[in-house]
């Protein structure tokens, strides 16, 4: 019999989440019936959308929600062959058991040099996020400045990538020094540090006297009240994250803004990346092409050892992380 570990959420998170809202337990698996899988997870993803998502759906004492790259250890279905690796929902456990129905396999052509990981990644959800953001809700064209914050992260290093590809200019601004000297190697034509610039209305004018066309929205916020007006007539925002508001205890009054999306006439639309899910074969298809290609750059943030599923959470929250938080079971 195998015992997975898994972590629960033991107490909801109030403002920022800390260690001791988080319990690890373990759980002994039953044997496989016929038609089951036994999977170990090798890389567990954390996720921003973790912690507003625990408020809407969790209660306490469930395990913690988010996606693995798992590998099949013992096979009961003829489907599945053990050794094959396959990305699954199935939050943060070691090892769980599944009838198949669940999983995702890795993207055909995916070579064995290439880390598994980036099935969470750049070749995964946040990637295919930032596909979807670009080309179907803001429907960049050739020629158009796109901006996007938290630009040095999961989804947002994709944005400034795919936006160079299809041959727009890109902002983008993040929080830390070597952030900004990261987006600026990957390709990025503008780059700042959003904490230590005097005023962000000024370094969003200086990297764009014209405006943006296209704003990839990851922050909300002050950050979003500023730009918005620095967007350009029939400018295109992707509403896709409001990271700087999930841990708020008190909701943030800002700025409205209608009189700004009136003047130039904007489009503001948010998207959550799992109704796309028509889009995610070719969407994957594309994104694995341009990592093997070379214009699609990667880093990842990996955290060793499944204990540590909690400090990787929080660290990313925190702005710790370069590229992909992910870790390492
Ligand atoms: N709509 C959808 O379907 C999806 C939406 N998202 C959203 O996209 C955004 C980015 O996600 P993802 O790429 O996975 O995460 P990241 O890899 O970008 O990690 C989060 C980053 O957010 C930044 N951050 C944290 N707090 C603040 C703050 N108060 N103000 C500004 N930046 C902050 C930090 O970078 P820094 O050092 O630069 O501050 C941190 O590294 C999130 O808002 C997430 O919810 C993600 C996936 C799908
Ligand atoms: C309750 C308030 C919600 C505010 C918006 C919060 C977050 C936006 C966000 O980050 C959404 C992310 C959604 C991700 C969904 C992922 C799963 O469907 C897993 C998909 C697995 C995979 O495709 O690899």
């Amino acid at each position: 019999m195998v015992t997975a570990k898994v972590w629960v959420l033991k107490k909801h998170f109030e403002g920022f989440p800390k260690p001791s809202d988080f319990e690890m337990k373990q759980v002994a698996l039953a044997n496989l019936k016929d038609g089951e899988l036994l999977l170990e997870s090798v890389f567990l993803s954390v996720d921003p959308y973790m912690r507003p998502y625990s408020k809407r759906d969790m209660k306490e004492g469930d395990v913690m929600i988010g996606t693995q790259v798992a590998r099949i250890v013992e096979s009961k279905n003829p489907a599945f062959a053990v050794g094959t690796f396959v990305v699954a929902n199935r939050g943060w456990r070691t090892h769980f058991i599944s009838d198949g129905k669940d999983l995702n396999l890795l993207p055909a052509g995916w070579p064995e040099s290439l880390p598994k990981s980036l099935a969470l990644g750049t070749v995964g959800m946040p990637g295919l996020t930032a596909y979807v953001g670009l080309f179907e809700i803001c429907k960049m064209k050739p020629g158009e400045t796109v901006l996007v914050n938290a630009a040095a992260g999961a989804v947002g290093s994709v944005v400034g990538q795919l936006a160079k590809i299809g041959g727009c200019k890109v902002v983008g601004c993040a929080g830390s020094d070597s952030k900004v000297a990261y987006l600026k190697n990957i390709g990025f034509d503008e780059a700042f540090n959003y904490k230590t610039v005097a005023s962000l209305d000024e370094a969003l004018r200086k990297a764009s006297p014209d405006g943006y066309d296209c704003f990839f929205d990851n922050v909300g916020g002050e950050f979003a009240s500023i730009a918005i007006n620095h967007m350009k007539k029939f400018g295109r925002i992707a509403v896709c994250g409001a990271i700087s508001q999930y841990n708020d205890s008190v909701p943030q009054k800002g700025p409205y803004i209608q009189i700004p999306m009136i003047f130039n006439e904007l489009s503001m639309k948010g998207f959550i990346v799992s109704s796309w899910h028509n889009h995610r074969e070719e969407g994957v298809k594309a994104l694995l092409k341009w990592v093997l290609e070379g214009k699609l750059k990667y880093h990842e943030q990996v955290t060793e050892r499944f204990e540590n599923m909690p400090a990787a959470f929080i660290g990313m929250l925190k702005g710790e992380n370069l590229g992909k938080a992910v870790v390492k079971v």
